[in-house]
Protein backbone atom coordinates (compact mmCIF):
# COMPACT_ATOMS: atom_id res chain seq x y z
CA UNK A 1 0.00 0.00 0.00
CA UNK A 2 1.14 3.26 -1.15
CA UNK A 3 2.39 5.93 1.61
CA UNK A 4 -0.62 7.57 3.84
CA UNK A 5 -1.73 11.26 2.91
CA UNK A 6 -0.75 13.36 5.62
CA UNK A 7 -3.50 16.08 6.57
CA UNK A 8 -3.78 18.75 8.52
CA UNK A 9 -7.37 20.39 10.12
CA UNK A 10 -8.01 23.77 11.08
CA UNK A 11 -11.51 24.32 12.50
CA UNK A 12 -12.84 21.77 14.89
CA UNK A 13 -16.04 23.02 15.20
CA UNK A 14 -19.28 21.15 13.50
CA UNK A 15 -18.08 20.07 10.34
CA UNK A 16 -14.29 19.55 11.67
CA UNK A 17 -15.13 17.71 14.20
CA UNK A 18 -17.46 15.47 12.46
CA UNK A 19 -14.37 14.94 9.67
CA UNK A 20 -11.96 14.04 12.58
CA UNK A 21 -14.65 11.56 13.95
CA UNK A 22 -15.45 9.96 10.49
CA UNK A 23 -12.18 9.32 9.35
CA UNK A 24 -11.30 7.67 12.19
CA UNK A 25 -14.27 5.66 12.43
CA UNK A 26 -14.15 4.61 8.49
CA UNK A 27 -9.61 4.47 8.89
CA UNK A 28 -9.71 0.82 7.26
CA UNK A 29 -12.40 1.42 4.32
CA UNK A 30 -10.89 4.54 3.69
CA UNK A 31 -7.33 2.94 3.46
CA UNK A 32 -9.11 0.30 1.25
CA UNK A 33 -11.02 2.66 -1.13
CA UNK A 34 -8.02 5.15 -1.91
CA UNK A 35 -5.66 2.63 -1.88
CA UNK A 36 -3.67 4.69 0.76
CA UNK A 37 -4.82 5.48 4.53
CA UNK A 38 -5.66 8.93 5.48
CA UNK A 39 -3.90 10.32 8.94
CA UNK A 40 -5.09 13.38 10.13
CA UNK A 41 -1.46 14.31 11.62
CA UNK A 42 -2.06 18.07 12.68
CA UNK A 43 -5.22 20.25 13.68
CA UNK A 44 -5.63 23.40 14.74
CA UNK A 45 -8.49 25.18 16.97
CA UNK A 46 -9.20 28.16 19.23
CA UNK A 47 -9.79 26.49 22.25
CA UNK A 48 -7.84 23.13 22.99
CA UNK A 49 -9.56 22.21 26.21
CA UNK A 50 -12.77 21.62 24.73
CA UNK A 51 -14.33 18.25 24.58
CA UNK A 52 -15.14 17.63 20.70
CA UNK A 53 -15.86 13.68 21.89
CA UNK A 54 -12.96 13.07 19.31
CA UNK A 55 -9.41 11.36 19.91
CA UNK A 56 -6.54 13.92 19.43
CA UNK A 57 -3.97 12.37 21.48
CA UNK A 58 -1.72 11.50 18.72
CA UNK A 59 -2.20 14.67 16.85
CA UNK A 60 0.55 17.72 16.34
CA UNK A 61 -1.42 20.80 17.67
CA UNK A 62 -0.91 24.37 16.22
CA UNK A 63 -1.98 27.42 18.31
CA UNK A 64 -2.08 29.13 14.64
CA UNK A 65 -3.59 27.41 11.48
CA UNK A 66 -1.61 29.98 9.89
CA UNK A 67 1.49 27.81 11.04
CA UNK A 68 0.38 24.63 10.42
CA UNK A 69 -0.19 25.61 6.64
CA UNK A 70 3.48 26.93 6.54
CA UNK A 71 4.94 24.21 9.14
CA UNK A 72 2.72 21.15 9.27
CA UNK A 73 4.00 17.71 8.31
CA UNK A 74 1.38 17.73 5.96
CA UNK A 75 0.31 16.92 2.18
CA UNK A 76 -3.19 18.54 2.48
CA UNK A 77 -4.32 21.39 4.70
CA UNK A 78 -8.34 21.38 5.55
CA UNK A 79 -9.64 24.56 6.28
CA UNK A 80 -12.79 24.02 7.78
CA UNK A 81 -12.51 27.50 10.41
CA UNK A 82 -14.74 30.16 7.52
CA UNK A 83 -14.75 33.82 7.06
CA UNK A 84 -13.50 35.19 3.56
CA UNK A 85 -10.61 37.23 5.59
CA UNK A 86 -7.94 36.27 8.27
CA UNK A 87 -7.07 33.19 9.23
CA UNK A 88 -8.40 31.60 6.31
CA UNK A 89 -7.41 33.61 3.47
CA UNK A 90 -3.96 33.74 5.05
CA UNK A 91 -3.76 30.13 5.93
CA UNK A 92 -5.03 29.07 2.62
CA UNK A 93 -3.00 30.98 0.30
CA UNK A 94 -0.14 29.72 2.75
CA UNK A 95 -0.29 26.44 2.29
CA UNK A 96 -1.16 26.26 -1.91
CA UNK A 97 1.96 28.59 -2.09
CA UNK A 98 3.77 25.66 -0.65
CA UNK A 99 2.43 23.46 -3.29
CA UNK A 100 -0.26 21.66 -0.60
CA UNK A 101 -3.10 20.84 -1.89
CA UNK A 102 -6.25 22.21 0.06
CA UNK A 103 -9.93 21.04 0.62
CA UNK A 104 -12.12 23.67 2.37
CA UNK A 105 -15.88 24.36 2.95
CA UNK A 106 -15.52 28.13 2.86
CA UNK A 107 -17.68 29.45 0.44
CA UNK A 108 -17.29 33.17 1.90
CA UNK A 109 -13.23 32.20 0.87
CA UNK A 110 -14.15 31.44 -2.36
CA UNK A 111 -16.70 34.47 -3.11
CA UNK A 112 -14.23 36.80 -2.43
CA UNK A 113 -10.71 35.28 -3.30
CA UNK A 114 -11.81 32.20 -5.02
CA UNK A 115 -9.95 33.49 -8.84
CA UNK A 116 -6.72 34.55 -6.77
CA UNK A 117 -6.61 31.26 -4.97
CA UNK A 118 -7.06 29.01 -8.27
CA UNK A 119 -4.62 31.14 -10.02
CA UNK A 120 -1.82 30.52 -7.36
CA UNK A 121 -3.32 26.50 -6.92
CA UNK A 122 -3.09 26.49 -11.27
CA UNK A 123 0.41 27.64 -10.88
CA UNK A 124 1.62 25.38 -8.22
CA UNK A 125 -0.21 22.06 -9.87
CA UNK A 126 -1.83 21.65 -6.53
CA UNK A 127 -5.60 20.80 -6.03
CA UNK A 128 -8.27 22.95 -4.50
CA UNK A 129 -10.70 21.40 -3.50
CA UNK A 130 -14.59 22.69 -2.31
CA UNK A 131 -17.20 20.57 -2.81
CA UNK A 132 -18.98 21.41 0.66
CA UNK A 133 -18.80 25.29 -0.09
CA UNK A 134 -21.86 24.69 -1.92
CA UNK A 135 -25.17 22.89 -1.05
CA UNK A 136 -23.54 20.92 1.76
CA UNK A 137 -23.63 17.28 0.71
CA UNK A 138 -24.92 17.31 -2.67
CA UNK A 139 -22.19 17.01 -5.03
CA UNK A 140 -22.94 19.83 -7.21
CA UNK A 141 -19.58 21.06 -8.07
CA UNK A 142 -18.34 17.97 -9.56
CA UNK A 143 -21.83 17.82 -11.25
CA UNK A 144 -20.70 21.04 -13.41
CA UNK A 145 -17.16 20.88 -12.68
CA UNK A 146 -16.56 17.59 -14.44
CA UNK A 147 -20.20 15.67 -15.31
CA UNK A 148 -21.47 18.60 -17.31
CA UNK A 149 -18.23 19.45 -19.82
CA UNK A 150 -19.61 20.05 -23.13
CA UNK A 151 -23.12 20.99 -21.89
CA UNK A 152 -23.97 24.64 -22.71
CA UNK A 153 -25.42 25.76 -19.06
CA UNK A 154 -28.97 28.02 -19.35
CA UNK A 155 -29.85 28.70 -16.15
CA UNK A 156 -29.11 27.35 -12.12
CA UNK A 157 -31.72 27.76 -9.50
CA UNK A 158 -32.19 26.41 -6.44
CA UNK A 159 -32.41 26.61 -2.31
CA UNK A 160 -28.74 26.45 -1.37
CA UNK A 161 -29.16 27.37 2.58
CA UNK A 162 -30.29 24.99 4.77
CA UNK A 163 -30.62 27.29 7.45
CA UNK A 164 -33.49 28.96 5.51
CA UNK A 165 -35.28 26.63 4.23
CA UNK A 166 -35.66 25.36 7.86
CA UNK A 167 -37.15 28.32 9.21
CA UNK A 168 -39.56 28.65 6.36
CA UNK A 169 -40.42 25.16 6.78
CA UNK A 170 -40.82 24.81 10.54
CA UNK A 171 -42.84 28.32 10.21
CA UNK A 172 -45.07 26.96 7.59
CA UNK A 173 -45.74 23.12 9.38
CA UNK A 174 -45.21 23.48 12.45
CA UNK A 175 -46.40 27.77 13.35
CA UNK A 176 -43.13 28.38 14.85
CA UNK A 177 -41.84 32.35 15.09
CA UNK A 178 -38.89 33.15 12.83
CA UNK A 179 -36.48 33.60 15.99
CA UNK A 180 -37.58 30.35 17.67
CA UNK A 181 -36.76 27.84 14.02
CA UNK A 182 -33.20 30.32 13.87
CA UNK A 183 -32.23 29.35 17.39
CA UNK A 184 -33.23 25.69 16.82
CA UNK A 185 -30.99 25.79 13.62
CA UNK A 186 -27.66 27.16 15.13
CA UNK A 187 -28.43 24.65 17.46
CA UNK A 188 -28.17 21.42 15.34
CA UNK A 189 -25.10 23.41 13.59
CA UNK A 190 -26.46 24.73 10.43
CA UNK A 191 -26.17 28.27 10.59
CA UNK A 192 -23.17 30.25 9.99
CA UNK A 193 -21.11 31.50 12.77
CA UNK A 194 -22.79 34.62 12.06
CA UNK A 195 -26.48 33.90 11.24
CA UNK A 196 -26.59 37.38 9.47
CA UNK A 197 -24.76 35.90 6.35
CA UNK A 198 -27.89 32.98 6.51
CA UNK A 199 -31.03 34.94 7.04
CA UNK A 200 -29.69 38.19 4.53
CA UNK A 201 -28.82 35.89 1.64
CA UNK A 202 -25.39 36.55 1.99
CA UNK A 203 -24.22 32.87 2.04
CA UNK A 204 -26.73 32.10 -0.75
CA UNK A 205 -24.66 34.88 -2.79
CA UNK A 206 -21.78 33.41 -2.18
CA UNK A 207 -22.38 29.55 -3.05
CA UNK A 208 -24.73 31.15 -6.37
CA UNK A 209 -21.40 33.29 -7.29
CA UNK A 210 -19.40 30.18 -7.60
CA UNK A 211 -22.03 28.05 -9.26
CA UNK A 212 -22.46 30.78 -11.63
CA UNK A 213 -18.51 30.84 -12.66
CA UNK A 214 -18.31 27.23 -12.91
CA UNK A 215 -21.15 27.12 -15.46
CA UNK A 216 -20.98 30.57 -17.55
CA UNK A 217 -16.74 30.86 -17.23
CA UNK A 218 -16.99 33.87 -15.49
CA UNK A 219 -14.86 35.64 -12.74
CA UNK A 220 -16.72 35.48 -9.52
CA UNK A 221 -18.94 38.44 -9.17
CA UNK A 222 -20.37 37.92 -5.11
CA UNK A 223 -21.00 41.65 -5.07
CA UNK A 224 -22.99 41.52 -7.97
CA UNK A 225 -25.33 39.69 -7.18
CA UNK A 226 -29.80 41.28 -6.46
CA UNK A 227 -30.08 40.01 -2.36
CA UNK A 228 -32.77 40.08 -0.83
CA UNK A 229 -33.06 37.82 2.74
CA UNK A 230 -35.95 35.85 4.26
CA UNK A 231 -36.02 38.46 7.35
CA UNK A 232 -39.24 40.45 5.82
CA UNK A 233 -41.29 36.98 5.09
CA UNK A 234 -44.30 36.73 7.55
CA UNK A 235 -46.82 33.57 8.14
CA UNK A 236 -49.17 36.11 6.54
CA UNK A 237 -46.80 35.92 3.22
CA UNK A 238 -46.51 32.11 3.80
CA UNK A 239 -50.44 31.47 3.97
CA UNK A 240 -51.45 33.46 1.30
CA UNK A 241 -48.88 31.95 -0.94
CA UNK A 242 -50.14 28.86 0.05
CA UNK A 243 -53.50 29.30 -0.75
CA UNK A 244 -52.66 30.52 -4.66
CA UNK A 245 -51.16 27.32 -4.88
CA UNK A 246 -47.26 28.17 -3.89
CA UNK A 247 -44.92 27.97 -1.46
CA UNK A 248 -42.04 30.52 -0.18
CA UNK A 249 -38.17 29.35 -0.71
CA UNK A 250 -35.26 31.31 -0.33
CA UNK A 251 -33.63 31.05 -4.26
CA UNK A 252 -30.32 31.80 -6.03
CA UNK A 253 -30.70 31.84 -9.69
CA UNK A 254 -28.31 32.64 -12.28
CA UNK A 255 -29.27 32.62 -15.70
CA UNK A 256 -28.02 33.67 -19.20
CA UNK A 257 -30.15 36.65 -20.28
CA UNK A 258 -29.61 38.46 -24.17
CA UNK A 259 -27.99 41.48 -21.94
CA UNK A 260 -25.48 39.33 -19.72
CA UNK A 261 -25.96 36.83 -16.57
CA UNK A 262 -28.64 37.27 -13.96
CA UNK A 263 -27.42 36.69 -10.84
CA UNK A 264 -30.11 37.23 -8.01
CA UNK A 265 -31.06 35.63 -4.23
CA UNK A 266 -34.54 36.64 -2.81
CA UNK A 267 -37.26 34.64 -1.49
CA UNK A 268 -39.56 33.15 -3.94
CA UNK A 269 -43.05 31.66 -4.37
CA UNK A 270 -42.43 28.21 -6.55
CA UNK A 271 -45.80 26.34 -7.85
CA UNK A 272 -46.73 23.67 -4.60
CA UNK A 273 -46.69 20.67 -7.13
CA UNK A 274 -42.99 21.54 -8.12
CA UNK A 275 -40.44 18.51 -6.82
CA UNK A 276 -38.18 22.29 -5.36
CA UNK A 277 -41.35 23.01 -3.47
CA UNK A 278 -41.06 20.00 -1.79
CA UNK A 279 -37.89 20.44 -0.51
CA UNK A 280 -38.16 20.92 3.20
CA UNK A 281 -36.06 21.34 6.49
CA UNK A 282 -32.18 21.49 5.89
CA UNK A 283 -32.40 19.58 2.15
CA UNK A 284 -31.05 21.94 -0.66
CA UNK A 285 -31.69 21.65 -4.43
CA UNK A 286 -29.97 22.65 -7.26
CA UNK A 287 -31.39 22.65 -10.65
CA UNK A 288 -28.91 22.88 -13.91
CA UNK A 289 -30.57 23.24 -17.52
CA UNK A 290 -28.47 22.96 -20.07
CA UNK A 291 -28.56 22.42 -23.57
CA UNK A 292 -27.43 18.90 -24.06
CA UNK A 293 -28.83 16.84 -20.74
CA UNK A 294 -32.02 18.80 -20.29
CA UNK A 295 -32.76 19.50 -16.56
CA UNK A 296 -30.31 18.50 -13.92
CA UNK A 297 -32.35 18.52 -10.39
CA UNK A 298 -29.88 17.71 -7.27
CA UNK A 299 -31.28 16.92 -3.88
CA UNK A 300 -29.80 16.47 -0.71
CA UNK A 301 -28.72 17.54 3.27
CA UNK A 302 -27.52 21.22 2.54
CA UNK A 303 -25.66 21.50 6.07
CA UNK A 304 -24.63 19.94 9.49
CA UNK A 305 -21.56 18.18 10.40
CA UNK A 306 -22.40 14.48 8.70
CA UNK A 307 -23.55 15.88 5.72
CA UNK A 308 -20.94 18.47 5.55
CA UNK A 309 -17.58 16.26 5.88
CA UNK A 310 -18.94 14.01 3.73
CA UNK A 311 -18.36 15.94 0.64
CA UNK A 312 -14.95 17.14 2.59
CA UNK A 313 -14.16 13.45 3.09
CA UNK A 314 -14.79 13.21 -0.87
CA UNK A 315 -12.27 15.52 -1.82
CA UNK A 316 -9.76 14.43 0.62
CA UNK A 317 -10.58 11.12 -0.66
CA UNK A 318 -9.99 12.75 -4.46
CA UNK A 319 -6.02 14.02 -3.80
CA UNK A 320 -5.61 10.73 -2.26
CA UNK A 321 -5.92 8.83 -5.40
CA UNK A 322 -4.87 11.69 -7.78
CA UNK A 323 -1.30 10.67 -9.48
CA UNK A 324 1.38 13.06 -8.64
CA UNK A 325 1.79 15.27 -12.13
CA UNK A 326 -1.13 14.03 -13.55
CA UNK A 327 -3.43 16.77 -15.39
CA UNK A 328 -5.38 18.40 -13.10
CA UNK A 329 -9.35 19.77 -13.46
CA UNK A 330 -8.89 23.69 -13.44
CA UNK A 331 -10.20 24.69 -9.80
CA UNK A 332 -12.96 26.92 -11.05
CA UNK A 333 -13.75 24.50 -14.39
CA UNK A 334 -12.21 26.70 -16.97
CA UNK A 335 -8.56 27.47 -16.42
CA UNK A 336 -8.58 30.71 -13.80
CA UNK A 337 -6.74 32.69 -16.44
CA UNK A 338 -9.55 32.21 -19.02
CA UNK A 339 -12.31 33.17 -16.91
CA UNK A 340 -14.20 35.76 -18.58
CA UNK A 341 -15.13 39.43 -17.28
CA UNK A 342 -18.57 39.34 -15.55
CA UNK A 343 -21.48 40.63 -17.70
CA UNK A 344 -24.18 41.66 -15.11
CA UNK A 345 -27.92 41.57 -16.72
CA UNK A 346 -29.61 44.59 -14.73
CA UNK A 347 -32.48 43.65 -12.67
CA UNK A 348 -34.50 45.90 -13.69
CA UNK A 349 -34.70 43.60 -16.62
CA UNK A 350 -35.76 40.55 -14.99
CA UNK A 351 -38.96 39.14 -16.60
CA UNK A 352 -40.93 36.93 -14.68
CA UNK A 353 -43.82 36.73 -12.24
CA UNK A 354 -45.01 38.68 -9.17
CA UNK A 355 -46.68 38.44 -5.72
CA UNK A 356 -47.64 41.98 -4.78
CA UNK A 357 -49.49 42.38 -0.83
CA UNK A 358 -50.54 45.72 -0.03
CA UNK A 359 -52.36 46.46 3.33
CA UNK A 360 -54.23 50.13 2.04
CA UNK A 361 -57.35 51.99 3.50
CA UNK A 362 -60.69 50.49 3.22
CA UNK A 363 -62.07 53.30 0.87
CA UNK A 364 -63.77 53.41 -2.08
CA UNK A 365 -61.90 53.48 -5.33
CA UNK A 366 -58.77 52.02 -3.75
CA UNK A 367 -58.86 48.85 -5.70
CA UNK A 368 -59.92 50.39 -8.84
CA UNK A 369 -56.77 52.78 -8.39
CA UNK A 370 -54.51 49.20 -7.53
CA UNK A 371 -55.38 47.95 -10.71
CA UNK A 372 -55.17 51.44 -13.08
CA UNK A 373 -51.53 51.48 -11.64
CA UNK A 374 -50.76 48.32 -12.80
CA UNK A 375 -52.64 48.62 -16.48
CA UNK A 376 -50.35 52.16 -16.51
CA UNK A 377 -47.90 50.19 -16.40
CA UNK A 378 -48.30 47.46 -19.06
CA UNK A 379 -49.12 44.89 -15.66
CA UNK A 380 -50.96 41.90 -17.16
CA UNK A 381 -52.83 40.33 -14.08
CA UNK A 382 -53.51 36.59 -13.23
CA UNK A 383 -55.81 37.22 -10.06
CA UNK A 384 -55.94 40.42 -8.12
CA UNK A 385 -58.42 39.39 -4.59
CA UNK A 386 -59.29 42.28 -1.96
CA UNK A 387 -59.53 41.15 1.75
CA UNK A 388 -60.83 42.47 5.20
CA UNK A 389 -60.42 40.87 8.47
CA UNK A 390 -56.74 39.78 8.00
CA UNK A 391 -55.44 40.18 11.22
CA UNK A 392 -52.01 42.31 10.35
CA UNK A 393 -54.32 45.17 9.17
CA UNK A 394 -56.29 47.48 11.21
CA UNK A 395 -60.14 47.52 11.16
CA UNK A 396 -59.98 49.98 8.97
CA UNK A 397 -57.62 48.54 6.35
CA UNK A 398 -57.93 45.62 3.63
CA UNK A 399 -55.38 43.67 2.09
CA UNK A 400 -54.83 43.23 -1.92
CA UNK A 401 -53.05 40.72 -3.32
CA UNK A 402 -51.71 40.86 -6.56
CA UNK A 403 -50.17 37.86 -8.71
CA UNK A 404 -48.89 39.36 -12.44
CA UNK A 405 -48.28 37.32 -15.65
CA UNK A 406 -44.87 37.60 -16.47
CA UNK A 407 -43.81 41.22 -16.85
CA UNK A 408 -40.54 43.40 -16.12
CA UNK A 409 -39.08 44.06 -13.06
CA UNK A 410 -39.05 47.48 -13.90
CA UNK A 411 -42.57 47.86 -14.59
CA UNK A 412 -43.66 46.14 -11.27
CA UNK A 413 -40.92 48.74 -9.62
CA UNK A 414 -42.84 51.73 -11.03
CA UNK A 415 -46.56 50.60 -10.30
CA UNK A 416 -45.38 50.12 -6.50
CA UNK A 417 -43.98 53.73 -6.67
CA UNK A 418 -46.98 54.71 -8.24
CA UNK A 419 -49.37 53.50 -5.25
CA UNK A 420 -47.08 54.29 -2.46
CA UNK A 421 -47.21 57.80 -3.89
CA UNK A 422 -51.42 57.63 -3.84
CA UNK A 423 -51.28 57.69 0.37
CA UNK A 424 -54.25 54.74 0.88
CA UNK A 425 -50.90 52.72 1.85
CA UNK A 426 -50.45 51.10 5.37
CA UNK A 427 -46.53 49.95 5.53
CA UNK A 428 -44.30 48.44 3.30
CA UNK A 429 -45.70 46.91 0.24
CA UNK A 430 -44.78 42.73 0.19
CA UNK A 431 -43.42 41.87 -3.28
CA UNK A 432 -42.21 37.68 -3.94
CA UNK A 433 -40.86 36.52 -7.13
CA UNK A 434 -42.36 33.87 -8.91
CA UNK A 435 -40.28 31.59 -10.11
CA UNK A 436 -41.35 28.24 -12.48
CA UNK A 437 -39.29 25.12 -13.44
CA UNK A 438 -38.84 25.10 -17.08
CA UNK A 439 -41.66 22.78 -18.18
CA UNK A 440 -43.87 24.99 -16.68
CA UNK A 441 -42.32 27.93 -17.23
N1 LIG B 1 -22.03 23.96 9.45
C1 LIG B 1 -22.44 23.67 8.21
O1 LIG B 1 -23.51 23.06 8.01
C2 LIG B 1 -21.62 24.04 7.04
C3 LIG B 1 -20.50 24.81 7.15
N2 LIG B 1 -19.77 25.15 6.04
C4 LIG B 1 -18.57 25.93 6.19
O2 LIG B 1 -17.60 25.17 6.90
C5 LIG B 1 -16.76 26.02 7.67
C6 LIG B 1 -16.82 25.60 9.12
O3 LIG B 1 -18.15 25.68 9.56
P1 LIG B 1 -18.59 25.17 11.02
O4 LIG B 1 -17.86 23.95 11.36
O5 LIG B 1 -20.06 25.16 11.00
O6 LIG B 1 -18.09 26.38 11.90
P2 LIG B 1 -17.86 26.41 13.48
O7 LIG B 1 -18.00 27.82 13.89
O8 LIG B 1 -18.67 25.38 14.15
O9 LIG B 1 -16.33 25.98 13.63
C7 LIG B 1 -15.26 26.78 13.23
C8 LIG B 1 -13.99 26.30 13.91
O10 LIG B 1 -12.91 27.08 13.42
C9 LIG B 1 -12.14 27.53 14.54
N3 LIG B 1 -11.53 28.81 14.17
C10 LIG B 1 -12.15 29.89 13.67
N4 LIG B 1 -11.25 30.87 13.47
C11 LIG B 1 -10.06 30.39 13.88
C12 LIG B 1 -8.75 30.92 13.97
N5 LIG B 1 -8.48 32.15 13.57
N6 LIG B 1 -7.78 30.13 14.44
C13 LIG B 1 -8.02 28.87 14.83
N7 LIG B 1 -9.24 28.30 14.78
C14 LIG B 1 -10.24 29.06 14.32
C15 LIG B 1 -13.12 27.65 15.67
O11 LIG B 1 -12.43 27.60 16.90
C16 LIG B 1 -13.98 26.42 15.42
O12 LIG B 1 -13.33 25.28 15.94
C17 LIG B 1 -17.27 27.44 7.39
O13 LIG B 1 -16.56 27.98 6.32
C18 LIG B 1 -18.73 27.21 6.98
O14 LIG B 1 -19.24 28.24 6.18
C19 LIG B 1 -20.10 24.70 4.80
C20 LIG B 1 -21.19 23.93 4.61
C21 LIG B 1 -22.07 23.57 5.70
N1 LIG C 1 -25.15 28.02 7.04
C1 LIG C 1 -25.16 27.22 5.87
C2 LIG C 1 -24.27 26.03 6.08
C3 LIG C 1 -23.97 25.34 4.83
O1 LIG C 1 -23.47 25.88 3.88
C4 LIG C 1 -26.56 26.75 5.56
O2 LIG C 1 -27.42 26.89 6.42
O3 LIG C 1 -26.78 26.26 4.45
Amino acid sequence: MADALKIGIAGLGTVGASLVRIIQQKSNELAVTCGRPITITAVSARDKSRDRGIDLSAVIWFDRPEELAEKGDIDVFVELMGGAEGAANISVRAALQRGLHVVTANKALLAYHGVELATIAEEKGALLNFEAAVAGGIPVIKALRESLTGNAVSRIYGIMNGTCNYILTKMEKEGLSFAECLKEAQRLGYAEADPAFDIEGNDTAHKLSILTTLAFGNKIAADDIYLEGITNISIEDIHAAAELGYRIKLLGVAQRTDTGIEQRVHPTMVPVDSVIAQVDGVTNAVAIESDVLGELLMVGPGAGGNATASSVLGDIADIAKSQPGAQRVPVLGHPASALEPYRKAQMQSHEGGYFIRLTVLDRTGVFASVATRMAENNISLESIVQRSKQHLAPSHHQTIILVTHATMEESVRKAVASIKSEGYLFGEPQVIRIERPKEEG
